[in-house]
């Protein structure tokens, strides 16, 4: 998608993860306007939901996507054929549209690592049917085996995944680590090169922001973030801050303009008021 190999793109998660954190429920009509917002922000990819969990966010993808221009709309699915099929059926208005697709690679002792990998495999390869653009997750990855951790990122990529997510799903490394994990893949994972690497980072423990920034010195090319950090737990990277310190560092690498993500939070401020006087 990246032809600028420097360009730094911004996924904002807001209406899928945002949507974990406690008392957060918007209204299909608040998801489409909050979306409108994010495009108008500069927000390359906004992700939507995951209908496989949530039934309601079939019709919630199948609305942004109806109503955004050119910011790509994704939907998250775990590796059953079925979830990938509702994200497939959700996306069908999208003019621009990515299928984000998860696995668990911190294994069990009694997990088998080639099942899990032939899983990656089948999943991406059932996804590319429908969509060039996939995206693949390695949750938990912060707390993975590496040497698996590296070989599932590269059966992804040869399944042809053009984006590849390294989460901190609990929220648990430090700048130092994080990017330490990052600048290994980079290393060890022999066709890196043919996708593009994003963070997703929690703030459990108040760092999503750093750990997200300190990627970009070691290869990052994407940030995953939301409006308000809002997400599960104590949710992930704030997307105003990430797109500000990523400004003042290395100016012109993001499309988003601040003012209008300050549009945008205001607009989501306005929401969770309302939600929390009324419970
Ligand atoms: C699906 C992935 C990106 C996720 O939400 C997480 O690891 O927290």
């Amino acid at each position: 998608m990246l032809e600028d190999k420097n360009r730094i793109s911004i996924l904002d998660t807001t209406l899928r993860d945002g949507e974990l954190a406690p008392g957060v429920q918007m209204t299909l009509v608040q998801k489409i306007k909050l979306a409108q917002f994010l495009e108008a922000a500069g927000v390359d990819i906004i992700e939507v939901g995951y209908p496989g969990q949530f039934d309601r966010d079939l019709e919630a993808i199948r609305q942004v996507s109806w109503h955004l221009k050119q910011a790509v709309v994704c939907g998250l699915a775990g590796a059953k054929e079925a979830e990938i099929i509702k994200v497939v059926k959700a996306l069908e208005p999208a003019k621009n549209a990515r299928i984000h697709l998860y696995t668990n690679v911190r294994l069990t002792p009694k997990q088998n690592r080639a099942q899990v990998l032939e899983t990656i495999a089948t999943s991406i390869a059932i996804a590319r049917q429908y969509c060039n653009d996939i995206q693949w997750s390695a949750f938990d990855a912060t707390r993975s085996q590496r040497s698996f951790l590296h070989r599932a990122i590269e059966t992804a990529i040869a399944g042809g995944a053009t984006t590849i997510n390294i989460p901190d799903s609990l929220g648990l490394a430090t700048p130092a680590e994080f990017s330490h994990l990052i600048r290994t893949i980079t290393t060890e994972v022999k066709n890196i090169d043919r996708a593009v690497l994003s963070v997703h980072c929690h703030d459990d423990r108040g760092m999503a922001v750093e750990n997200s920034i300190a990627g970009i010195d070691v290869g990052v090319r994407q940030i995953e973030c939301s409006v308000r950090g809002l997400g599960a737990r104590k949710g992930n990277a704030d997307l105003e801050r990430v797109a500000i310190a990523i400004l003042n560092r290395w100016g012109d690498r993001i499309a988003v303009n601040p003012a209008a993500i300050e549009t945008a939070a205001n607009f989501v401020d306005g929401i969770l008021f309302k939600t929390r006087q009324s419970t």
